[in-house]
């Protein structure tokens, strides 16, 4: 349950959504994504209605949320390549070793889903979400599962993105990612955003 959000993103900006469990990120997240509708109100991507399904969403936006989306029977590796080729990534296969390198993956590009642990299945959602072509980037506690090194260098390759000029909305648990990432933070509780502002003064509050 979210109650009423006013929230804007200017091209280029990183927001992180903070707040305790069950406080509405996620659900902000999905809306924002196009893949919920808001029983009131209207999301907007670059003027138009957010639709998930729309092919301009689907080509500019990348999300990272809960879902394991991964198929079965391909391994780390040929995920990439699904995803460089659905895309149009150039220099495909240089761009996959690239992602495999960045997220850890080298030794485990020929294993199945099922042959990752769990913070392998999250660097390679991400490797797959960072490697597509994106003008926004929506993800859901993208450092979930990931070790200490691991989230730092996820904080290290979202900041480079926001200096690319992609729009970033993540939710996280982590202050040290939202003040490495953020260029302003929302505080949720029980689907109100109850503070909004710079990292550094609403993280202090
Ligand atoms: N599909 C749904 N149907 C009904 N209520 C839902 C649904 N999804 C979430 N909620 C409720 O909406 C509220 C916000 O949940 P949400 O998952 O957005 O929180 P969150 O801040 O992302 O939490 P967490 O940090 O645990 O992921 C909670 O009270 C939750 O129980």
């Amino acid at each position: 349950m979210l109650w009423p959000v006013d929230l804007e993103l200017a091209r280029g900006e990183a927001v992180a959504l903070l707040g305790h469990n069950g406080s509405g990120k996620s659900t902000l997240l999905r809306l924002a994504a196009g893949r919920d509708r808001p029983t009131a109100g209207l999301v907007r991507f670059d003027g138009a209605p957010m639709d998930e399904d729309d092919p301009t969403v689907r080509a500019r936006v990348a999300v990272v949320g809960d879902a394991l989306a991964c198929y079965p029977d391909l391994t780390a590796r040929q995920h990439l390549e699904l995803v460089a080729v659905g895309h149009g990534v150039p220099d495909g296969e240089a761009a996959v070793d690239a992602a495999l390198t960045a997220h850890g993956l080298v030794g485990r590009a020929e294993a199945l889903p099922t042959e990752l642990s769990s913070g392998q299945l999250q660097e390679l959602l991400l490797a797959a979400a960072l490697l597509r072509p994106h003008d926004l980037l929506l993800l859901d506690e993208p450092e979930q599962r990931l070790d200490p090194a691991a989230r730092e260098r996820l904080a290290g390759a979202l900041a480079a993105r926001r200096s690319a000029g992609a729009t970033l909305l993540f939710a996280t648990h982590h202050r040290e990612l939202a003040r490495a990432v953020a260029d302003r933070v929302l505080l949720l509780d029980n689907g109100h955003v109850v503070a909004e502002g710079a990292p550094e003064r609403v993280l202090a509050e």
